[in-house]
């Protein structure tokens, strides 16, 4: 059976917005990054200890984002997370920031390549990485 999909609530900060009060474009890959975070340590491989023990990178080498209602200081979002292209050494992540009635907010999509940390050189997923990815795949 496929995991519930994944989501990552956050009520928007007034420092993330604009002066006309709107979620500011850039401060979307904040939102986008908690996400990726939260994701990455529900399938197992929680980013700080990704880091900490500096064996394997996954860097980002695409992003991008629609933006499609407004989002203001205050409101409620939840940002569904999944996998949307899975590769030899790279994967995509998919993003959708929906309102509590469900409507799409805004979209983004990241693409991150396994990189080792010792030589810098990119590898192949290792399995069991492949696999916590492949069980989000849609
Ligand atoms: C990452 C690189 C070293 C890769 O260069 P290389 O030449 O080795 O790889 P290729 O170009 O051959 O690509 C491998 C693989 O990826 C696919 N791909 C590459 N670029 C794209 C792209 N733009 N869009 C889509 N797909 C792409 C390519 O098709 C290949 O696919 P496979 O089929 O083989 O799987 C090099 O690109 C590099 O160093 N780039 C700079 C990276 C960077 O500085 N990024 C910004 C900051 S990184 C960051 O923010 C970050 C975020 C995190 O969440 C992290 C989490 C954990 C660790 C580190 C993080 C991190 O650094």
């Amino acid at each position: 059976m496929l995991p519930a999909p994944f989501y990552y609530p956050f009520r928007l900060r007034l420092h993330d917005t604009d002066a006309a009060g709107r979620l500011f474009f850039g401060h979307l890959f904040r939102y986008v990054q908690d996400a990726l975070e939260a994701f990455m340590e529900q399938i197992g491989y929680p980013l700080d200890a990704l880091l900490r023990d500096g064996e394997m990178l996954l860097p980002l080498t695409h992003a991008e984002a629609d933006y499609r209602r407004p989002m203001r200081h205050g409101d409620h979002i939840r940002v569904q997370v999944s996998v949307v292209e899975l590769r030899r050494r790279s994967f995509a992540l998919g993003y959708r920031f929906l309102n509590a009635a469900d409507d799409e907010l805004a979209t983004a999509r990241t693409v991150h390549v396994l990189v080792m940390h010792d030589t810098q050189l990119g590898e192949a997923l290792p399995d069991a990485l492949r696999v916590a990815l492949a069980q989000r795949l849609i």
